[in-house]
């Protein structure tokens, strides 16, 4: 990543039905050259229609999306809205299903130079890890092949920026660090931009340089991944980062923790258990998680998690003292 700004987006909105929470409000921020973004936000947050906006392909509100300074035209002013070196991978991967891998992602190039085009191909294919499948049509592949090929096709035509919604939803658990190592290692080694939106924090957390929370359409944050993590400014925020939990100000009380806020949210990593102090709480089931695991703890109308690695220690029914650690005030 470098200090020179690729885009600005600039106060963006666009409401899809006037009047409803449908769409997105007011949103600016910029984003540096070979830096990874990531929108995190619930279902229904404005994420697609964000990168959808930046990407030129929504008619705008209000506001405007900066290309190395220069306006991006949306579908009013020009056919192919967009700017030339900015592609976007949608989760429908737009492929030709019965075409060849090589085929899909040659057909972007001109054939001006078929020497060059077949070298771009190539180079592309490599840098994916998908040299292997370059005979394969597209319907025998699985979903994360296809991502990938849809990554390459985006690429192959000298992209400066690559915008991805939920580039991981296709993809299991194994493949999908695979492929986020792929992506952050590609960008690392070509200087490409990208922003990709997800539902899932953890690819923000694990490969994003930034993240950018949404919440019914409005901006909530914008920094760095472990300073949101660890300073969010709503606890929707540290709900959706670590699952954190968050209670009220007379389930605040009720656990005798000193706040006086109308919210707190904790993690369940800083809620400490031991058999001499704190508040009894009631064991209330044991989730097995592998390398450790997660007490579900309760007192009344509350349930919070806790985070255990010496496993096996307490069981379901155990009465145990609670402390939480730390909390984050709302
Ligand atoms: N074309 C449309 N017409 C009307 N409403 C729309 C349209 N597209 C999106 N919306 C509404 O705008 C809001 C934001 O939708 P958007 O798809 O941007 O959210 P999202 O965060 O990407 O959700 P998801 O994770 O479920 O894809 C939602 O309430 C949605 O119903």
């Amino acid at each position: 990543m470098n200090n020179k700004q690729i885009l600005n987006v600039k106060n963006l909105t666009k409401q899809h039905q006037p009047g409803l929470h449908s769409g997105i409000k007011d949103i600016s921020f910029d984003v540096f050259e070979g830096e990874i973004v990531a929108i995190i936000g619930e279902s229904g947050s404005g994420k697609s229609t964000l990168l959808k906006s930046i990407y030129g392909l929504l008619k705008l509100d209000e506001g405007e999306v900066l290309f190395n300074g220069k306006r991006v035209k949306g579908p009013d002013e020009q056919l192919i809205p967009g700017h030339a070196e900015m592609k976007m991978v949608t989760q429908d991967f737009s492929l030709n299903i019965y075409a060849k891998v090589y085929d899909n992602i040659a057909s972007m190039l001109p054939n001006t130079n078929v020497a060059l085009k077949e070298q771009k191909t190539l180079d592309m294919l490599d840098n994916l890890h998908i040299a292997h499948l370059k005979n394969k049509r597209i319907v025998e592949l699985s979903g994360g092949e296809q991502q990938r090929v849809a990554i390459a096709r985006a690429l192959v035509s000298d992209t400066k920026v690559l915008l991805l919604d939920e580039p991981f939803s296709q993809v299991d658990s194994i493949l999908k660090s695979q492929l986020r190592a792929d992506i952050k290692n590609l960008a690392e080694r070509t200087g490409l931009t990208i922003i990709l939106v997800s539902h899932d924090a953890g690819d923000g957390l694990s490969m994003a340089d930034r993240l950018i929370i949404l919440k019914d359409g409005i901006l909530l944050q914008n920094d760095e991944p472990k300073t949101v993590y660890a300073h969010p400014n709503h606890y929707y925020t540290a709900k959706i980062l670590g699952n954190a939990i968050v209670l009220n100000i007379e389930q605040t009380n009720k656990l005798s923790i000193a706040s006086k806020a109308s919210h707190i949210a904790f993690y369940p990593e800083w809620v400490k258990i031991n058999r001499e102090e704190g508040v009894l709480m009631k064991v209330k089931d044991v989730q097995f998680k592998g390398f450790y695991e997660e007490l579900i703890l309760e007192k009344e109308d509350i349930h919070i998690r806790s985070v255990q690695f010496d496993t096996g220690i307490y069981k379901k029914n155990d009465h145990v003292y609670v402390n939480i650690g730390r909390f984050l005030e709302f």
